[in-house]
């Protein structure tokens, strides 16, 4: 289908003869209510996928054309012309959230306004995803040759706040691709995550956000459990239930490894799957080891090249003199992305970005004396832990030890 509407692109004559004459490769005749396609390859002439009569193709060949002309429109150049089709499809379509309520997947359109360009990060590693995402989108033909399903995992870790969510959504917005966001602790067991995920289609994002509160995954929850054998084995732990919830999921870690590993090579086309944790030591490292998620990305505080993303995104701002004190404040103390922006979001109408900058300066400077504060009184609390454990040892019987 097509092919032929492609086909008649080239030009529409109206007898045979003209068309085997023309020095055009390939022609199109409509007679008689139908359409009939020509192919000239300079040597032999086709009627559509049959070969004419030598005679006829003497008569009729009046010029050569070359056989690399029509195999490159019909080949690769057509593939081609399909697949940008496509890709032009899929960044115009309306995009959409899929969020699932137990097996059921429900969705909304996205509509969410992140971008890369609006992303607070070190530029060069903004780069980097960038490139690799692109890279991914475009990489059927290699996935194909290497024999891996076209899929591709990334681990976004660091405190809240730090642009995790609006990473994933810039993303989505980047590839025009649909977010699957799945909440795991709603999936009763194994089988019902399988079909949720079979049901997911190409060019989407598959979200587990926050996937240390999902799992009973933690390097401690092992050790406690030594009950028996099953206890033991991450793989097969489950899910950790909502707080208060008797319907506990059963959806245990080698669940959800076979998915990631397996079954995405039977569903076809191009899928990522983010995991986005606040806690990255918490995980199981089968969970994230390379191959299942290819990319850690660790999202942290304010730096100062994330802070001139939203200095420009909020206040129009390129540059100003309070820059530099900013970027000293920055270097000497945390604070998250989310917090400067809030400073930096405007409260007066017109804007007064000195005034945001300003407010800026005074929370990184209260920042930092809390900071300061909050180190003195650990150091504090230790010495004393030092001095009691000092004095247990020097007085064994009156500390009852003995
Ligand atoms: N790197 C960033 N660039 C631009 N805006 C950011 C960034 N980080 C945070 N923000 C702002 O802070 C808000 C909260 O960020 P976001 O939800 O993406 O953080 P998160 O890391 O996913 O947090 P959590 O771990 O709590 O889910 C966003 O709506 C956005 O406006």
């Amino acid at each position: 289908m097509v092919l032929l509407s492609h086909m008649q692109t080239f030009p529409a004559i109206e007898t045979e003869e003209e068309a085997l004459t023309n020095s055009m490769p390939a022609a199109a005749v409509r007679r008689g209510g139908g359409t009939s396609f020509f192919r000239n390859d300079g040597e032999k002439l086709y009627k559509y996928g049959e070969e004419l009569t030598r005679s006829r193709k003497s008569t009729l060949v009046k010029e050569k054309t070359t056989l690399g002309h029509i195999d490159m429109i019909l080949g690769d150049y057509l593939n081609h012309v399909l697949k940008e089709g496509r890709e032009i499809k899929v960044k115009n379509r309306l995009r959409k959230l899929y969020t699932n309520n137990g097996a059921q997947w429900s969705h909304v359109v996205f509509e969410h306004p992140a971008s890369f360009q609006t992303l607070a990060m070190d530029p060069v590693k903004k780069q980097e995803i960038i490139d690799d995402l692109t890279t991914f989108s475009k990489g059927e033909d290699f996935y194909n040759r290497i024999g891996r399903a076209w899929k591709r995992g990334y681990l976004l870790y660091g405190p809240p706040g730090t642009g995790k969510s609006t990473m994933i959504a810039a993303m989505a917005n980047f590839l025009g691709y649909d977010i699957y966001d799945l909440e795991l602790t709603a999936v009763k067991d194994n089988t019902e995550l399988r079909r949720l995920l079979i049901e997911t289609s190409s060019k989407s994002i598959i979200v587990i956000e926050d996937i240390d509160c999902s799992m009973e995954l933690t390097g401690q929850r092992k050790k406690d459990n030594k009950e028996d054998e099953d206890d033991n084995d991450p793989a097969k732990k489950p899910m950790k239930p909502p707080e208060n919830d008797a319907k506990a999921s059963k959806v245990t870690l080698s669940g959800l490894l076979n998915f990631v590993d397996g079954l995405w090579s039977a569903c076809g086309g191009d899928r990522l799957i983010v995991f986005t944790t606040n806690h990255v030591e918490k995980l199981d490292p089968a969970l994230i080891r390379r191959g299942r998620m290819d990319r850690h990305i660790e999202l942290s505080y304010c730096g100062f090249e994330a802070f001139k993303v939203l200095a420009r995104n909020y206040l129009y701002l390129e540059t100003h003199e309070l820059f530099e004190t900013i970027r000293g404040l920055l270097e000497e103390t945390q604070m998250t992305p989310a917090d400067v922006a809030e400073n930096l979001m405007p409260k007066t109408s017109p804007a007064d970005p000195e005034g945001c900058l300003k407010s800026l300066i005074g929370a990184l400077e209260t920042a930092k004396q809390e900071a300061a504060a909050q180190k003195k009184s650990e150091e504090e609390e230790g010495r004393k832990k030092e001095k009691d454990s000092e004095m247990e040892a020097l007085n064994p019987i009156e500390n009852g030890n003995v």
